[in-house]
């Protein structure tokens, strides 16, 4: 210990100097000193400049100085403080070590430097000036900006959906009474019908479609071969009306025919959309006279080209029909275009092609190229051999005007004024999901088509293009209706989930998709145990039916499904669990719930599976049952559709389901009872078959050994 410290009073200690403090000091005075020097130096020197001429060492001279030392005292200061501040902000070891260093940088800076100490007699020794901290430099080419997600989209669009018409699903029409009509442009006859079925007033698709199609006179004419009609293509909410919007035009329009000619053709998917479609048809057109056929492969071929043709005479060049209106399949459409004589669509002044995403998809037969062919004149003539020709036409034949030019035997006078005529066929495409494949489009051929897009008020957008794009980008719109919900579960919880929420929110009308004929079928067993369960449990009351199910898939017969499905329109059957097969277009109003068992595997499938209820106002419970793997994906198809905020997530908990558990686990155990008899049965039926195969052969090989 230290004297100092026992005694209780610090001794300050004596101030010595660092050798790097001496360092500093001493080339501090030496950089005044030589500063001093360089301003005598300089004077002089300027002083001096007018007697003599400037030499080029004296301009580099004046060039050093200006470059090295500040010539102004404002910049003295505002370096100084500059200094100071980045001092004080510096942390101390970086500090000193910048101080030693900075003796170098000050040395090198200076442009006079003495080395010895005769400084002041002889004259300072220069240097070159210091070299720019930087080169010049050359901006670097810069990339464009990437084109926005909106410019992509349009990009190779077609110009007609680039400039649809947006309207806003809420837009009604009311019918007029009587003479009265508020722009609906339609006739009187046709209201009155509208309303003795209940409707009174137009839903927005067909405020869009209906007046576009018959507010214009010259339009409606049956045939138009100097002004033909332009295409139109829908695209609207499900269970939004697009059936009436183009049923309401084509009766209108056709009620003014004379002949009967095959004058509209309405393609569908599926044949019970076709039934359903005819029945809006005959509805509609009821007391106009028109007459309706279909062409399913329900009845055999030749019962159907009796119900179409009428003359099968091989020299009519018009056709023959028996049918205003053919609504069809595309199957059997192009059996009759290939296999019924007279079958013609050369009077065609409508192509409906309904479910169009849907259709354009299928390339079965190539059909699209063969209709839109039948609906085009042939290009050349065809030679009818001299004997054949007929000095006069001996039927009341009639051919389009179009086809004029492939009449033999009757003198046309050719004119300067004669102009080509051209196919009155107006095609409209309808679906909830059209297509904006640009080359499906293309494939249609379509005539200056008109777009029209219902799209939902949260999405109307301000601008036109925005949607447009929420069309192009498959962010479809739903109907306002419509609520949904999603429950993340495991794949073996599943079925429960589904018993959960039949049995306690009480549904009596629900469609259930699986994903394939199969498991529609392992569902409905377990599901009809679960009822049985259930019900000798707690009973049936009058509030609580019994319910019925079944299954409706491929594995059944055409005839069955028809008979299930009218079952469950009259809710005969209250459950029907169903593959896609009817995902698509089916109306049937009472569905208040429908239940994705598998969730779908793309948005389509989803709005077209949702949108079998929530139908044409009325309200509507969706449900997806999401396995734990497949949330992350279904969860990014929704946010994709920008539709993931309107699919609330639903929650079960372990204490709602335990009422149920019993059960569950009865009809489980008698599934299983069941598959394995039937796995039994079948191992017996084969060990059966096969011993009898071999008893036979070995039968055989005595026999043969005998001889
Ligand atoms: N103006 C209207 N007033 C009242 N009901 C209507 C009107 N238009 C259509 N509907 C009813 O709305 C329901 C749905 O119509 P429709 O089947 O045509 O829908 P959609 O748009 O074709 O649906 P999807 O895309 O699913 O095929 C039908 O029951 C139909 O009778």
């Amino acid at each position: 210990m230290t004297s100092s410290v026992q005694s209780g009073t610090a001794q300050p200690l004596p101030k010595t100097k660092t050798k790097a403090k001496k360092r500093y000091l001493k080339a501090k005075k030496d950089r005044r000193k030589n500063r001093k020097v360089a301003t005598a130096h300089g004077s002089s020197a300027h002083a001096g400049a007018n007697d003599r001429p400037k030499s080029d060492v004296e301009e580099e001279d004046v060039e050093v100085r200006s470059n090295s030392e500040p010539d102004t005292d404002i910049e003295q200061v505002v370096n100084g403080s500059r200094d100071e501040i980045k001092e004080e902000t510096r942390p101390k070891k970086r500090r000193k070590l910048e101080q030693s260093g900075s003796q170098v940088t000050e040395e090198q800076k200076e442009p006079f430097v003495n080395n010895n100490s005769s400084r002041s007699t002889s004259p300072p020794k220069r240097i070159s000036p210091a070299p720019q901290a930087t080169l010049p430099s050359f901006p670097l080419p810069k990339r464009p900006d990437a084109p926005s997600s909106a410019t992509l989209a349009f990009q190779g669009l077609d110009k007609a959906l680039v400039e649809a018409e947006i309207i806003e699903p809420g837009k009604v029409l009311p019918l007029g009474e009587g003479d009265i009509d508020h722009d609906t442009a339609l006739s009187e006859k046709t209201r009155r019908r509208l309303k003795d079925l209940g409707i009174t007033e137009l839903f927005a698709v067909q405020t869009a479609v209906v007046p576009y199609l018959l507010s214009n006179p010259r339009q409606q004419s049956l045939y138009l071969p100097y002004d033909p009609p332009r295409d139109l293509c829908v695209s609207a909410p499900t269970g939004s009306g697009k059936t009436l919007a183009y049923v309401l035009p084509i009766v209108e329009i056709l009620s003014l025919r004379t002949v009967t000619r095959l004058r509209a053709l309405v393609v569908l998917p599926t044949r019970d959309l076709v039934v359903q479609v005819r029945e809006t048809f005959e509805a509609i057109s009821k007391g106009r006279g028109l007459k309706i056929g279909t062409a399913t492969g329900q009845h055999s071929f030749a019962h159907e080209q009796a119900q179409l043709i009428a003359d099968y005479s091989p020299s009519l060049q018009g056709g023959s029909s028996k049918v205003d209106i053919l609504i069809c399949t595309p199957g059997r459409l192009m059996d009759h275009l290939n296999g019924t004589p007279n079958f013609s669509l050369q009077h065609l002044r409508f192509l409906v092609i309904d479910e169009a995403d849907r259709l354009l998809a299928q390339s079965f037969q190539d059909w699209l190229a063969q209709v839109l062919q039948a609906t085009q004149p042939p290009t050349a003539t065809k030679s009818i051999p001299q004997h054949e020709q007929q000095p006069s036409m001996p039927h009341p034949d009639g051919v389009a005007p179009s086809y004029m030019h492939l009449l033999h035997g009757i003198p046309t006078v050719r004119t300067d004024l004669d102009e080509p005529k051209e196919p009155s066929c107006q095609k409209l495409l309808f679906s909830a999901t059209l297509t904006r494949d640009p080359s499906k489009i293309a494939a249609l051929n379509l005539r200056d088509p008109k777009y029209f897009v219902v799209q939902k008020a949260a999405n109307v957008p301000t601008t036109k293009e925005d949607g447009v794009l929420d069309l192009v980008m498959e962010k479809f719109t739903m109907p306002a209706t419509l609520s949904e919900h999603m429950i993340v579960c495991e794949s073996s919880e599943k079925p429960l989930m589904l018993f959960y929420l039949i049995y306690t929110h009480g549904i009596s009308n629900a469609l259930v998709f699986t994903k394939s004929a199969e498991s529609t079928t392992r569902l409905v067993r377990l599901f009809e145990f679960f009822e049985t369960f259930w019900n000798s449990q707690n009973g049936t009351s009058s509030q609580r039916k019994s319910l019925s199910l079944k299954a409706y898939s491929s594995d059944l017969s055409a005839g069955d499904r028809r008979v299930i499905l009218e079952k469950f329109k009259a809710q005969e059957i209250n459950v029907l669990v169903c593959s896609d097969l009817i995902s698509r277009g089916i109306d049937i109003s009472h569905v208040s719930h429908v239940v994705s068992y598998d969730a779908p595997v793309d948005i389509r499938k989803y709005v077209h599976r949702v949108g079998r209820t929530a139908r044409a106002g009325r309200a509507g419970d969706a449900w997806t049952l999401v396995e734990a793997q497949e949330a992350r994906y279904f969860k990014s198809m929704m946010k994709a559709a920008d539709h993931l905020q309107s699919v609330k997530r639903m929650r079960v908990s372990e204490s709602d389901l335990s009422p149920l558990l019993p059960f569950y686990e009865a009809s489980l155990k008698r599934l299983g009872e069941l598959y394995s008899r039937d796995r039994l049965e079948r191992k017996f039926r084969i060990t059966w078959f096969s011993s009898v195969i071999l008893c036979g052969f070995v039968d055989k090989s005595c026999n043969a050994n005998r001889i």
